[in-house]
């Protein structure tokens, strides 16, 4: 019998951004990896969505750390503190207990790596803990049936990581991984407003001239969007106005690395499953796929078809949850 003081919850840990689902509820929150500490005591004063706005704001008392580093935790009492802290706010009452927890972790990381995943969910109160692999939920997200005998390609480019996987018959067949996601698009568009225009501009602006006016393809038209920053020369506050052609060029070392690991993990799919590719095409996930012209690029450079999931960010939760909803269903897709 279901005890009524317990919750199932699935879990999306990412980066960037940490998703919760609970059972027979659906995805109840979403709010960014990220907790402000306290240095003087070492206790964490925000979490999440609060912490993120004091991001790169703080005075030398309070630190602002994004516990997970390239999709694995690099922190782990302040992701300790993040997970208690998220799992607390979807519990209905204090007494309401975890019982299972499914949390996804990225396909190509070590046992110890797992491990400090499966700690920290233990840690928050779940009583049981299954993990699954990240571009197997995001293919069951977007509603791919993956226990069939058909090849299913998914590019899941995320805060820290694109992780490309050919999925069949319950289990990953082919699995590419590269330290290389949002985080780094970002980090190029830094780079570039340093070199060329003098400018130093803090991450959240990188990011949001990523989403706004970034690319992979020519636009049309093309953008502008007014920028502000430290101008490096005379030190003070400065405002200038940046095009999408200058945003292309900055991140296109990275969106090559992306396409070049979808070649390689096209290289090294089976012909059969590779056909089965060809026919149904590969599907982007992950808040990357929101890259303008990113799919028209890939096309291009694999010349098969390319398809953005719909709702890209969402889509690991949602088949982190599936699984949670149907556990028997999805046993073989699980692991301790
Ligand atoms: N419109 C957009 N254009 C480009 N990138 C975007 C857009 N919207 C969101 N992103 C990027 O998506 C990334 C977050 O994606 P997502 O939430 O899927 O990652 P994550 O699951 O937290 O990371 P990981 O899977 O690496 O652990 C961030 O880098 C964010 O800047």
């Amino acid at each position: 019998m279901l005890n009524p003081f317990s919750v199932d919850v699935a879990i999306d840990l990412g980066t960037a951004n940490t998703l919760i689902h609970v059972r027979d509820k659906g995805i109840v929150l979403n709010e960014p990896s990220i907790v402000a500490i306290d240095r003087r005591s070492g206790k964490p004063v925000a979490i999440g969505t609060e912490a993120l706005l004091m991001h790169e704001r703080t005075h030398k008392d309070i630190e602002t750390i994004r516990p997970l580093n390239d999709g694995v935790i690099a922190d782990f009492s302040v992701a300790d503190a993040l997970i208690r802290g998220l799992i607390r706010r979807v519990k209905p009452g204090w007494l309401t207990s975890i019982g299972r927890m499914v949390i996804c972790v990225p396909s190509g990381i070590t046992e110890v790596e797992r491990r400090a995943v499966k700690d920290a969910a233990q840690n928050a109160g779940a009583r049981q803990v299954m993990l699954i692999d990240e571009p197997m939920a995001a293919a069951i997200g977007i509603g791919l049936t993956v226990q069939e005998p058909v090849g299913n390609m998914i590019v899941d480019i995320g805060g820290g990581t694109t992780e490309i996987a050919v999925i069949a018959l319950n289990g990953i067949v082919v699995d590419e991984s590269i330290r290389v996601g949002g985080n780094e698009l970002d980090e190029a568009v830094m780079q570039y407003f340093k070199k060329h225009h003098n400018l130093l501009i803090g991450s959240r602006t990188a990011e949001r001239i990523k989403c706004e006016i970034g690319s992979a393809q020519k636009l049309d038209p093309e953008l502008e969007l007014s920028v502000k920053g430290r101008d490096l020369v005379t030190g003070v506050p400065k405002t200038r106005v940046v095009s999408s052609e200058d945003v292309r060029e900055a991140l296109r070392p990275s969106v090559n690395q992306i396409a070049a690991a979808v070649v390689r993990a096209l290289e090294r799919t089976p012909p059969e499953l590779g056909g089965d590719v060809l026919e149904r095409g590969i599907m982007l996930t992950g808040g990357g796929a929101l890259l303008k012209g990113l799919d028209d690029y890939l096309r291009e450079r694999t010349e098969l078809p390319v398809f953005s999931a719909e709702d890209p960010l969402t889509a690991v939760v949602r088949g982190t949850g599936s699984v949670l909803e149907d556990i028997d269903g999805y046993m073989p897709v699980l692991s301790n």
